[in-house]
């Protein structure tokens, strides 16, 4: 099957513009420093890992991201507009936020809850039907994240796997120019891990004009299609860059706090401890 339509998302922008502009931000809460200094440019066909340990800020630069919240200083603009500057809620209508804690209520079918990607809502509005076109795209994207056998099936039967990639479906619908995916690989078994990750390697190819960040601690769960990353500890930036350069065993283990060694075979990453040479005999 084949993309029904061509928009923005399919066609890399000539111009390069970014679609993240994130300059100098902090975020503070109850006087602490949640993000400190944390800037961040992210381009059309960029993919980016954002990684850290637990609690480093990972899911509050997506908060920013994703139009949820606005920086207590410093500037963030997505899609080119200027969060604090905006309609927050008509700028999400354009950003595919998979959210881990997405709130589902009623026991809907796979296909309804890809289809409410496209009114932007949890549950199906009263009344409401798709279009063709929206109907069209819905079985595209099942096709493509390899959910087509689930679009009947309720939601509360489906694995936690099928959720997820169900869940990426819908925030495709709108054909986001950018797609934030929080941990989209936990609670994964091996099988259902590389099958998502093979997905959002092909979405990637098919849709070259596409931004994505994707948020996770293990450096497994990253797809080959990744071409950029950020280090985040104690919310501040260890590294950021091209993928090649910063993951690697010393940003890394700077970044965890502990001997890691980072090895990259076929296009995957993996990580270990580092082996500490062995100390004399009877030690
Ligand atoms: N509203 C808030 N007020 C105060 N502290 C907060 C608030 N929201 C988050 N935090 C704290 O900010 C820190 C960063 O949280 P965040 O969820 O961004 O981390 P994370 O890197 O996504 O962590 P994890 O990998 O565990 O999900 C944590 O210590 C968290 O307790």
């Amino acid at each position: 099957m084949t993309a029904p339509d061509t928009t923005a998302a399919d066609t890399a922008e000539p111009s390069g513009r970014p679609v993240v502009a994130a300059d100098g931000v902090d975020l503070v809460r109850n006087r602490r420093a949640l993000l400190d200094q944390v800037s961040m440019v992210v381009r059309p066909g960029e993919h980016w890992a954002l990684i850290g340990p637990n609690g480093a800020g990972k899911s509050t630069l997506v908060s920013l991201l994703s139009a949820q919240q606005h920086p207590t200083r410093g500037s963030v603009e997505v899609l080119g507009r200027l969060l604090g500057r905006t309609d927050m809620r008509e700028l999400r209508r354009h950003i595919g936020h998979v959210n881990p804690r997405h709130d589902l209520r009623s026991a809907l079918p796979g296909r309804a809850i890809v289809l409410t990607g496209a009114t932007g809502s949890i549950e199906i509005p009263p009344r409401w039907e798709p279009s063709a076109a929206e109907s069209e795209r819905a079985e595209y994207l099942m096709d493509l994240l390899g959910v087509t056998a689930q679009r009947d099936a309720l939601w509360p039967t489906l694995s936690q796997g099928e959720r997820g990639r169900i869940l990426i479906a819908r925030a495709l619908m709108p054909t986001p120019r950018l797609l934030l995916l929080d941990e989209p690989a936990t609670g994964l078994d091996v099988a259902a891990r590389e099958q998502l990750l093979a997905s959002i390697d092909q979405l990637r190819r098919e849709h070259p004009g596409l931004a994505t960040v994707l948020v996770t601690h293990h450096l497994e769960e990253l797809p080959e299609s990744t071409t950029h990353a950020m280090l985040l500890r104690s919310a501040q930036v260890v590294a950021s860059g091209a993928v090649g350069d910063v993951l690697t065993t010393k940003l890394v283990s700077t970044c965890f706090d502990h001997p890691i060694e980072i090895e990259r075979r076929d296009g995957r990453w993996s990580a270990r401890a580092a082996r500490t040479a062995p100390g004399p005999a009877g030690l």
